[in-house]
């Protein structure tokens, strides 16, 4: 996953793009770009790294322009490290079209061909956001034919390009000298929300971005979430148009996004992160009475941070001591979206200590909020036990990942997943812990879908359903001997 944010103001917005890009970067912390629109010319700063060390203030002041848009990137596809890789993309036909994506699209191979032999297109790295980009171009282009974009051109080629994309990808684009274009798929994996405010002069202000945690810090008011296939367009001076391009559109928002990437003061897709974290630790504590006898647990333990919410639930419920066993160093960052498992291995006993007086000759019952790649809960048990701890059970919030993630998490290949090809008792074993839990799928589904309106999850990590038609075993096969590690 990645974070975005556009901006349409009555005034400049580059401090604005950078504010709100600091609230997104627990979605992707390998580079980071702004642009800016200024008339028709775009000012753009990308760099490696996180947002603090990003941006100086001499990079600030050359932002010009009262609309603009900013990412922080996650890799997905490409590499994580390469500058040329970190978003926005820029095209320069038609008009000068400048675009972030979250997301990650799972034909790239078909696209890559089509693009360079049909539609006579290059592209310069094997970022899918450069892909995604340039079929936009291509579709607009062809719509326009010389006159000048209105705005259903833009959704016809938005339309165009929904039948021609496969996977997850929601984008905000700026067009220049018109105005910003945002659109989700058909299936709304990922998020994206619309934010609006009116000034004394009585002109909207728009944004839209991946979490509405944005939209509220800067005080503008949730509007709503663009519906998947629909596309939105706002001009530089502030009007808005929308329209739903998919012929068949279906809400399918990812479950991951409530169970690990998002921030839980978000709202997604109308359902509260923290609420939906809060349930999951009711559901897990049935299955944990279910599986235990409660008398041998001592204390109830979270991993920081994700699992807080979960684990004080796990607790209320279960009627047994909450503490905190694990401190966390604020300096280091998340550690699942760090690239490379050597630099998540030695961040993770950099991020985590055990305090010895909180372990010693305790069973200690431990939640995390899922277990992937097994890098936390190994060390963790590791320092448990070093720190003294008795009985070591493991719960996670998540049910068991078996599966590839290939919608926007770097999650790629079967075999680094704990869980694959495991059953319990040699995940026990793996971990040395005396005792596995993991949620249902079922009670997961309910946590988060729970008082909404939502029927369907992408549920995929989980259960092998990909909802998007193109992801075989072919394809899945290709996705681990090329994806990033
Ligand atoms: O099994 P693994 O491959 O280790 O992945 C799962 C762990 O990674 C994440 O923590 P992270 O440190 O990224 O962030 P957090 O501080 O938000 O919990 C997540 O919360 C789990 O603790
Ligand atoms: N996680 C994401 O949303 C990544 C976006 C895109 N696939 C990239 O790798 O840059
Ligand atoms: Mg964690």
């Amino acid at each position: 996953m990645c974070g975005i944010v556009g901006v349409v103001s009555t005034d400049q917005c580059n401090q604005q793009i950078y504010d709100s890009l600091l609230l997104l970067q627990h979605r992707g912390q390998d580079s980071t770009g702004i642009a800016t629109m200024d008339g028709s010319v775009f000012h753009i700063n990308k760099s490696k790294g996180q947002v603090r060390e990003a941006y100086r203030t001499r990079d600030m002041r050359a932002l010009i322009g009262r609309s603009g848009l900013g990412h922080v990137r996650y890799a997905t596809k490409g590499a994580a490290h390469r500058e040329e890789e970190a978003q926005p993309f820029y095209v320069n036909a038609p008009y000068g079209i400048i675009l972030v994506h979250n997301g990650n699209l799972t034909n790239t191979r078909e696209l890559e061909k089509e693009l360079f032999k049909v539609d006579k297109r290059h592209t310069n790295t094997s970022s899918d956001t450069e892909m995604l980009l340039n079929v936009l171009a291509t579709e607009l282009n062809s719509e326009v034919k010389g006159k000048d974009v209105d705005p259903d051109d833009l959704f016809n080629a938005v339309k165009r390009l929904h039948s021609r994309v496969e996977g997850s990808y929601a984008s905000i684009a700026l067009i220049a000298g018109h105005g910003l274009l945002a659109f989700r798929d058909p299936f709304g994996i990922r998020p994206l929300v619309i934010g609006k405010r009116v000034k004394e002069n009585n002109k909207p202000e728009w944004v839209i971005a991946s979490e509405s945690l944005v939209i509220e810090n800067n005080d503008y008011v949730i509007v709503r979430d663009v519906e998947p296939g629909e596309a939105i367009f706002i001009t530089s001076n502030g009007e808005f148009f929308s329209k739903q391009c998919s012929d068949n559109p279906q809400l399918f928002p990812c479950s991951f996004e409530y169970v690990y990437l998002a921030r839980p003061d978000s709202i997604m897709n109308g359902i509260s992160v923290y609420e939906s974290r809060l349930r999951m630790g009711d559901l897990l504590a049935e299955t944990i009475k279910k599986q235990i006898s409660l008398g041998d647990i001592d204390v109830v333990m979270p991993i920081p941070d994700s699992s807080r919410p979960a684990a004080m639930q796990v607790a209320r419920q279960l009627g047994i001591e909450y503490r905190e066993g694990f401190f966390k160093n604020r300096y280091v960052g998340r550690t699942f979206i760090m690239p490379g498992q050597s630099l998540r291995k030695r961040s993770v006993r950099q991020k985590l200590n055990a305090m010895s007086t909180e372990f010693k000759n305790k069973n200690v019952l431990i939640v995390d909020d899922s277990v992937v790649r097994g890098t936390t809960s190994q060390q963790i048990v590791q320092m448990a036990r070093s720190a003294g701890a008795n009985k070591v059970t493991f719960t996670s919030a998540a049910p068991p990942i078996r599966y590839p993630h290939v919608y926007g998490i770097n999650m790629p290949s079967r075999n680094e997943l704990i869980a694959y090809n495991r059953d319990i008792n040699q995940i026990e074993n793996n971990l040395f812990i005396d005792k596995m839990i993991y949620q249902e799928v079922n009670d997961l589904t309910q946590a988060i879908t729970q008082n909404s309106k939502i029927k369907e999850l992408d549920l995929s990590c989980f259960t092998g359903k990909y909802i998007t038609g193109t992801v075989t075993d072919e394809y899945l096969t290709w996705v681990e001997e090329t994806s990033l590690s």
